[in-house]
Formats: C-alpha cells, sequence, structure tokens
C-alpha cells in the first residue's frame, strides 16, 4: 500500500497516490496538455518520470503575477498525458472506472481546465472522426463489450444527460421521442438513499452500443455553446453524461444484485475575466461559470480537509449534483486539461492547483449492493412452505423427508436403487419428495443415453470391420457384392461406403474428384450410384431447414398430386414465362431433366434401403423363432430334471450322477439353438447398422435434390436475368447456385451501395460501424428538424441566447 502526503513546502506542492479501488485511496489525477506550436517550454517544464511538471515564472516577467512571492512551483501527478492519443487518454484515465461501475462501484470521470484546453475533447472527442472519439463513446463500447462477456449476468444500461446552464438544470435528451423514464416536471436536485438524484431528468433505456451512441449524439447537438476568443464552439455549461447500471446474476437465485452510476463530467472553461474581453451573454455565462467553479474550489478544499466535516455542497446545482461523485464510496478520476502557452499560464496554475487539491481528497469506493425485495418475499414464502410441510410430514408420521436440494450422497442412492430396478434387483422405488421423483426420472434418462451410447459404438464398430472386409474383398476380386447377400464381399449397387471412405471425400466445394473417379473405375459398372451417391454427399449444402423436412416420402406424392397437367417442359434458354410454373410441375420437370441424376441415385439408394429393411425383417422373426424354440427346450428340460429328481437319478459305479437320455438330448439341443441365436442377434445388430446408414444417405441425397431444385427454380423463375448474367460475369459464383442475397442486393440503389462500401471499409471494427451509424442518424434527425422546436422552446424559456452545436458532417469522397 502505497502513503499520501499533501504539503505546502514553500515553492512546492506534492502529492503522492495510492491505488484506485483500494479502500481509503485517493482521486487520482491526470494532466493532460492540447497540443500548440507555442508551447511555453520556458516556463513549463515535465520531468521524465511522467508525473512531474514544474512551472517557472521569473519574478518581474510579468507584473501582478498571482503571488509574487513564488516563482517556481512542482506539481505531482498520477500521470502527464503529453501528446498522448485518445486511445492512450481512455486507458490510462477511464478504463479501471468503468470496469469498476460494471461490478457495482460508482465512478467520476471529471474534466477540469480552461476555456480551449481540451476538455471537450477529451470527454467526447471529435464526433465526425472514430479514432478520435473520446471517453464517453469509448466508454461506451466498453460497457456493452462487457456485457457481452458476461452472459451470466442480465445487465441493464441506463443514460442520462444533464446541463448546468447558468445555475438552471438542462435535460439534453429531453428531445429523445421515445418516452423516457422520469423525465417530466420540473427538474431539482434531491438528497436520496445516500446518494444524490436529479428528479425530472429522463432516463434512457439502450441495448446496445448504437442506441447509446444515438443518446450521446443528441445529447452533444443539443448542448449550449458560444463563440470564445478562445475556442470558437466553446461549452458555456458543465454537462453530466451518466451510466446507469443495474447487474443481476442469472445463476445465483439470491435477491442482491448491484448497481452503480458512471459519471463522465465534462465542465465549462474557467476563463479570467477581462483578459479575454468578453461581454454580453458571455460576459454574463463568465460569471456563472467562475462562480460555480470556485465553489466547486471550496468544496474539494472541504473534502480534501479531514479536520473539516462540513462540505458546502448546496452551495451550487453543480457542487450538488456532484455530492456523491467527488468523494464517498466513488472511483473519482480528475483530468485537468492545460493549454501550455505563455499567455495561458495563469490559467494553468491554478488549473494545477486545483488538480493537486483534488488529489488530496480521500474516498472510500464499495459495492452497490442491494437486496431485491420480491426475491426476498418470495425467500421468506419458500422458507414458511418448508415449515408447513414439515408439520405435515410429522402428522402423517413420515420422517427423514429433506425437502432442500439434493445433496451428492442423495444423488448417488437414487441412482444406485435406479440401477437395481433396471436390473430387476429392486422392484419398486418409493416417492418420497418431488426432488426425489425429478432426481429418479433425471437417473433413468441417463442411463437410457448411456445404453444408446453404447449400442451405437457397437454398431459403428461392426459396420467399420463389415466396410474393411468389404474393401479387402472388392479390391482383391473386383466384384461388387449382390443386394442382400450378407455372406458375400459388400452390400451392392448405392449401398452406404465405410465411414472412413467418407470422410475422405467429403469436401464442400469437391465435385467429381479423382479418388471418386478410380473408385468407379475399380467398382466397375455395377457400382456407379457409389461413386455418385459420395459426389452428391461431397457437394451438399446441408441447409437445416431442409434436413428438418425428414421424411420426405410422403411430400413427393404430395407434390405430384398438385400437378394437374403433369410435367411442363420450358425452353428457358428462349422463352421465359411470364410468372413462374407452380412448384410441383417445375419439381417433376427439375427431376426428370437438371436433377435426372440425383433423382436416379435417390432412386436406388432407396431401392437397397428396401431391400435392407427386408433383410432386417427376416433376422428379427429368426430371432424369435430361435427364441421361441429355445424357451419350449428350456421348459421340456425342466421337466426331464423335475422328474428325475421325483423318480430319483441314475447313479454310476464312480458315484457320479447320470443324465437321463431325454435330458441330454435336449441339453444338447439348446446348446445348438442358443449358438444360432446369437449367430442371428449379431446379423440383426449389423443390419440395423446398415439400414440407419441407407436411412442416412437417402435422406442427404433428398436434401441434395431439394436445395439443387431450389436453386434452380429461383435462377430459371425468379431471378432476373440481367441480375444473372452480373453474378456470373463476377465469377464469384457457380451456375445453379446464385444465392439469393447477392442477387437481392443488385436492386439497391446509389445510398445503400454508398453504405455498403462504407460498411466494407469500417469492417475491421464493429464499433467504428456503430459509431458513424449512430452519428450520421444523429445528424439526418436534426437535418429534418424533428427535434428542434422543444430545444428552441427551452432556450428561449431561461433567456438563452445560445446556439446548437453541429459538428462538420463527415465527409464522404
Ligand atoms: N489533445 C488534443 N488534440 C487535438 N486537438 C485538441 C486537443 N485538445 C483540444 N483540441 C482542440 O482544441 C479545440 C478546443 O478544444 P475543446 O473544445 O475540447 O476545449 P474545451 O476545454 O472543451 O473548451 P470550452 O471550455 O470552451 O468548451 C478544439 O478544436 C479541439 O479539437
Amino acid at each position: 500500500m502505497l502513503f499520501s502526503t499533501c504539503t505546502h513546502t514553500g515553492h512546492t506542492f506534492s502529492v503522492t497516490v495510492e491505488a484506485m479501488s483500494t479502500p481509503g485511496s485517493e482521486v487520482k489525477v491526470f494532466g493532460r496538455t492540447r497540443p500548440t506550436a507555442n508551447f511555453a517550454q520556458d516556463i513549463i517544464e515535465y520531468l521524465p518520470d511522467g508525473q512531474t511538471v514544474n512551472v517557472h515564472l521569473r519574478k518581474d516577467s510579468k507584473k501582478g503575477i498571482v503571488n509574487n512571492q513564488l516563482n517556481s512551483w512542482s506539481f505531482r501527478l498520477d500521470r502527464i498525458l503529453y501528446d498522448a492519443s485518445q486511445e492512450e487518454v481512455y486507458n490510462s484515465v477511464a478504463q479501471d472506472v468503468v470496469l469498476g461501475a460494471l461490478d457495482g462501484y460508482n465512478g467520476t470521470v471529471m474534466c477540469f481546465g480552461q476555456t480551449g484546453a481540451g476538455k471537450t475533447y477529451t470527454m467526447t472527442g471529435a464526433t465526425e472522426s472514430y479514432k478520435e472519439r473520446g471517453i464517453i463513446p469509448r466508454a461506451l463500447q466498453e460497457v456493452f463489450q462487457e456485457v457481452d462477456r458476461r452472459p451470466d449476468h442480465i445487465i441493464t444500461v441506463r443514460l442520462s444527460f444533464l446541463e448546468i446552464y447558468n445555475e438552471t438544470l438542462l435535460d439534453l435528451l429531453s428531445t429523445v421521442r421515445e418516452a423516457p423514464a422520469g423525465g417530466s416536471g420540473v427538474m431539482a436536485i434531491v438528497d436520496e438513499g445516500g446518494g444524490v438524484t436529479v428528479r425530472g431528468l429522463s432516463m434512457h433505456l439502450v441495448h446496445n452500443e448504437e442506441e447509446a451512441l444515438n443518446l450521446l449524439f443528441e445529447g452533444e447537438m443539443n448542448r449550449i455553446i458560444g463563440a470564445h476568443t478562445l475556442n470558437k464552439n466553446s461549452s458555456r455549461s458543465h454537462c453530466i453524461f451518466t451510466v446507469h447500471i443495474e447487474s443481476h446474476s442469472r445463476i445465483l437465485s439470491d435477491a442482491k444484485y448491484v448497481t452503480s452510476k458512471l459519471n463522465l463530467v465534462d465542465l465549462a472553461g474557467s476563463e479570467r475575466l477581462g483578459k479575454t474581453g468578453s461581454d454580453g451573454q458571455i460576459l454574463k455565462e463568465t460569471m456563472y461559470i467562475n462562480k460555480s467553479l470556485s465553489f466547486l474550489e471550496q468544496a474539494v478544499l472541504a473534502l480534501a480537509d479531514r479536520r473539516r466535516d462540513h462540505v458546502p455542497f448546496r452551495q451550487s446545482k453543480l457542487t450538488h449534483a456532484l455530492k456523491d461523485s467527488l468523494g464517498g464510496n466513488c472511483n473519482t478520476v480528475l483530468v485537468a486539461n492545460i493549454y501550455g502557452e505563455a499567455a495561458q499560464i495563469e490559467e494553468t496554475l491554478s488549473t494545477l492547483r486545483f488538480a493537486s487539491r483534488m488529489k488530496c481528497i480521500q474516498t472510500v469506493p464499495a459495492v452497490n449492493e442491494h437486496i431485491d425485495p420480491v426475491v426476498k418475499k418470495l425467500q421468506k414464502e419458500i422458507q414458511l412452505l418448508k415449515q408447513e410441510l414439515s408439520i405435515q410430514d410429522t402428522l402423517a408420521n413420515r420422517t427423514g423427508i429433506s425437502y432442500n436440494k439434493l445433496t451428492e450422497t442423495q444423488v448417488a442412492e437414487i441412482q444406485s436403487q435406479v440401477r437395481g430396478y433396471l436390473d430387476g434387483t429392486m422392484d419398486e422405488i418409493e416417492i418420497v419428495s418431488i426432488r426425489q421423483v425429478q432426481e429418479v426420472f433425471a437417473q433413468f434418462k441417463l442411463a437410457l443415453q448411456q445404453q444408446e451410447n453404447k449400442s451405437k459404438a457397437e454398431m459403428n464398430q461392426n459396420s467399420t470391420l463389415e466396410g474393411k472386409a468389404q474393401n479387402t474383398q472388392s479390391s482383391t476380386n473386383g466384384l461388387s457384392g449382390v443386394v442382400g447377400d450378407v455372406e458375400g464381399p459388400g452390400f451392392g449397387v448405392g449401398m452406404a461406403p465405410p465411414p472412413e471412405k467418407i470422410n475422405r471425400l467429403q469436401s464442400p466445394h469437391r465435385t467429381r474428384t479423382k479418388k471418386a473417379k478410380e473408385l468407379n473405375r475399380k467398382e466397375g459398372a455395377g457400382s456407379p450410384a457409389q461413386v455418385k451417391e459420395m459426389e452428391v454427399l461431397s457437394t451438399s449444402r446441408m441447409n437445416p431447414l431442409l434436413a428438418s423436412q425428414k421424411d420426405m416420402e410422403g411430400q413427393e406424392p404430395e407434390m405430384q398430386s398438385q400437378d394437374s397437367q403433369g410435367p411442363q417442359t420450358v425452353d428457358r434458354d428462349h422463352i421465359r414465362p411470364d410468372s413462374p410454373p407452380p412448384k410441383a410441375a417445375a419439381f417433376e420437370e427439375f427431376k426428370a431433366e437438371r436433377g435426372s441424376e440425383i433423382n436416379r441415385i435417390l432412386k436406388e439408394n432407396k431401392a437397397v434401403l428396401a431391400e435392407r429393411r427386408r433383410r432386417l425383417r427376416e433376422l428379427t422373426d429368426g430371432v424369435n423363432v430361435a427364441k421361441r424354440e429355445i424357451d419350449s427346450v428350456s421348459a421340456e428340460l425342466q421337466r426331464c430334471k423335475e422328474q428325475s429328481q421325483h423318480q430319483g437319478r441314475f447313479v454310476s459305479v464312480e458315484g457320479e450322477s447320470a443324465l437321463e437320455e431325454a435330458e441330454l438330448s435336449s441339453l444338447l439341443r439348446l446348446k445348438e439353438l442358443k449358438g444360432q441365436y446369437r449367430q442371428l442377434y449379431k446379423e440383426l445388430c449389423d443390419t440395423k447398422a446398415e439400414v440407419n446408414y441407407c436411412e442416412h444417405l437417402v435422406d442427404q441425397c433428398r436434401i441434395r435434390l431439394f436445395s439443387e431444385f431450389e436453386s434452380w427454380y429461383n435462377e430459371s423463375y425468379l431471378i432476373p436475368e440481367e441480375t444473372q448474367a452480373i453474378l456470373k460475369t463476377r465469377g464469384s459464383i457457380r451456375p445453379g447456385l446464385i444465392p439469393m442475397v447477392k442477387a437481392l442486393a443488385l436492386e439497391g440503389d446509389e445510398q445503400e451501395r454508398f453504405e455498403r462500401l462504407r460498411s466494407e471499409l469500417l469492417a475491421s471494427s464493429r464499433g467504428a460501424i456503430s459509431y458513424h451509424n449512430a452519428y450520421d442518424r444523429t445528424l439526418q434527425r436534426r437535418n429534418y428538424g424533428r427535434t428542434t422546436t422543444q430545444t428552441l422552446q427551452q432556450r428561449t424559456n431561461s433567456g438563452d441566447s445560445g446556439r446548437t452545436k453541429l459538428p462538420a458532417i463527415l465527409s464522404i469522397t
């Protein structure tokens, strides 16, 4: 842990800081300089430690200097950001505060400094440039990225944007059309629940970064600015952009949740009256600004002095609004913006003094944890009901029943009961509670799944062995097997190849591969379907929708029956009908022409499947017959045993009991039958695996047939020929598979084409697209003038002549 000091030693004012977020930490302070060609190098000195700034002034160099006794000052901040990029500034200044807010810590980032020193640039950034975006847009991006990274939490984000102008509270989001929460009536700052809230300020729920940026830009454009000698777009007000976060756990069902407020504050610029020659409205504004900033200094002095118990927060709207953001349980960071020219040295000194005082403020960051009253009430009710149940159990003489979550031992006990029930060692499982019943079902399900997995593994093993045998056989004698000849080398025309072969050929874009052709040659003319079928699989584009229509056998005849006129052949090369033909008719045409090959393979595979199913039925019957015979021989054997027990057994000379002849022959028959049974059963399992595999192949063929048909139908009748011509000349598609999205994209007008182009340019950053979309949308809204009336009305009411700031529009080149 670091120590902190806050000392005035003659010409030196130094502060050492402690890390943020630890109990009793200090406010962090950063200095940032606005780039200028006239930087006062002989007056302002940045030391290599990156933290110390020295200011040297010759005693007589300027009359009426702030303090004639001093000519040298040293300020130690947390870090001096000299020539730093916006990204660097965000990472050093705000990132930790933003992440802390997502964990339930309040956070404040505040920019302070003279007019034109770069406060708005630091806080909001140059709105027209994504790279130069400031702390607020970056914080919003970070918040939503974190929301995505924390799927186990329900995180709600709300925004508000307050402006304090000439001691008047204004809602910068009052122009937003969507009904806001809380935004009505006269605005007032109220102390509530240990913090402050602004009554009447609208709060806006946002779901993503783009929505949040929309509101930021909307509010920014509503800000009051005035032309100033030091800054032609000078903010004449204090602005507080607040991100309100609420986070509930999806996993823990407890009543606790956390909330936080992230205040991003852009203060109005301080200025020495008379120096800049401000007059009229600007002069009045300057007086208000300076007054409120001096109240802020007083509050900061009081906060930094641990002997003082009273802090004058209520002296101004600004200090009152920032009451719980300056100290307390908040992670607070200050950016002191410095305009490093010689002419501005007095303001620079006063900014650095303010920064040093801020560093002396102690904060005690703490998580804002709350208890959800509804969940708490429900928990209480559950407790009561549990007590009620236990009384009922006692009355009914039921003991040892627990209604709590099952322990590991209880689950293990239920598991062994289910196993016992399944293998017959246990007749019944007694029901004691709903939880127990649920666990029993869960264990049954588990047992079933395990059994299924085991059977599948066995089947796969069998079919792999079968496939290997088939490979060896066909490569030695060059013959394909006969359908249904299970003793033979393979399964004939169109039958499934073993799994490893499919894997080898399953490349999504390959059509007719060299290997497939070789295989075709090897297997001879008797099995062309096998190669074709592999091609189908290798080029098939699995469509989950089509795949879900698993059994198409019912649909194919349906399509046919719709087609009362029978197949229509359209010469699409020359004539294209005005309206597309019915799909059923087109489907018949497709099967006869373009899709004839796939259709043929489908038919062949269906035939093989039917044959395998027939064999499966035969084997099932055979197994059942064998089983019945085993049962009857076993019964006969039992009878023999009982009879010999009744009559007494023959005993051999060695004294061993001997079998009757009938009993012996039954025993031998039983052994033979069991052997037959085992063999048939094994064949049954193998055939079942084959049937499954054939079904899979038939499905694949069907999917392919239908997806090819859809593409063909779109090309032949739906997508304009000019569109197809353009797509084909681009060479990015192959005939038969024009993606609809691409075809439709061609119909866009110039604007759409521009949008696409820009999206592509910005594609490297999703955030950049959101940023520019939000910015453009806000500009469009304003160009239509839909939102200005209310703002103007507000300005008129408050006697303000300020104008609305419209940043430069992003140029399109
Ligand atoms: N670090 C910087 N890099 C580039 N430009 C900057 C930087 N800081 C400030 N500027 C530019 O200086 C000008 C004044 O900055 P800005 O409006 O942010 O000042 P400000 O402190 O908010 O002033 P005011 O108090 O009058 O609103 C702007 O044109 C801004 O783009």
